[in-house]
């Protein structure tokens, strides 16, 4: 697995009011491969998982994956950290389903011919070849889910950064995409509120009011947590 490491990182946010302080002094070294990120809503979250790929940058301190920097090696840390977001109409691009996973193709493979097939591939290991000419439009919420991440999975990240990747999504479909997050090869850090899956992690950490209140296996993490809110 990677090491993903925070070393003091502090991030801030300009408002109306002044700066203010969203993620306090932080330090973390995260190597499990399965993370969970639970804390409620406006805890900071989110500007955590940013952090691992340059989404959001620090005010100070730094992010460090392996041996590089994501302030200067930013573009190769993209690459090895795949980013998927709450709603994957965000990351949904291209009019069909197939062009989609093309897009993200893009880099890896040069002819459009090479690029149809691989995705082609892509979508049959997540059981979406059926779709690929849809419209990405005409897609459940759930079909939605799964494309966005099966476009962040044809780059082959090392790691998965999933932001409340099943927030949106009914039950069924909710435990497909978890299934699947908690089955991939890769290191997954996963921001959820869903504390069933959760508790499937080697790790959780509970954020809150923009610091780590707890951390560690994800059992004693969810266990803590749910005993918090009562
Ligand atoms: N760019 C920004 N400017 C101002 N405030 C911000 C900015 N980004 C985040 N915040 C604030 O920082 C806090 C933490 O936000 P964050 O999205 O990280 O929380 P979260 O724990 O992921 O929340 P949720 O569970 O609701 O998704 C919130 O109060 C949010 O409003």
């Amino acid at each position: 697995m990677s090491t993903l490491r925070l070393d003091r990182v502090v991030v801030t946010a300009p408002t109306v009011e002044g700066e203010i302080t969203i993620l306090r002094e932080t330090s973390l070294t995260l190597t499990e491969q399965r993370i969970a990120l639970v804390g409620p809503n406006g805890s900071g979250k989110s500007t955590l998982a940013r952090l691992l790929n340059g989404l959001v940058s620090p005010a100070s301190g730094r992010v460090t994956l392996d041996d590089l920097d994501v302030a200067t090696d930013g573009r190769e840390v993209r690459r090895r950290v795949g980013f998927m977001f709450t709603d994957p109409s965000s990351q949904l691009i291209m009019p069909t389903v197939v062009e989609d996973v093309m897009l993200s193709l893009r880099r890896t493979h040069r002819s459009a011919r090479e690029r149809r097939e691989a995705a082609m591939g892509v979508l049959a290991t997540y059981g979406l070849q059926g779709l690929a000419d849809r419209s990405v439009h005409a897609l459940s919420g759930g079909q939605r889910q799964l494309l966005a991440l099966a476009g962040v999975l044809a780059c082959e990240p090392e790691v998965v950064v999933a932001d409340e990747p099943t927030t949106l999504l009914d039950l069924a479909n909710a435990r497909r995409v978890g299934d699947l997050l908690m089955s991939l090869p890769q290191q997954v850090v996963v921001c959820t509120h869903d504390l069933d899956l959760a508790e499937r992690c080697d790790r959780a950490l509970w954020i809150e009011d923009g610091a780590v209140r707890h951390d560690g296996p994800a059992a004693a993490t969810v266990a803590a947590y749910r005993a918090s809110v009562g």
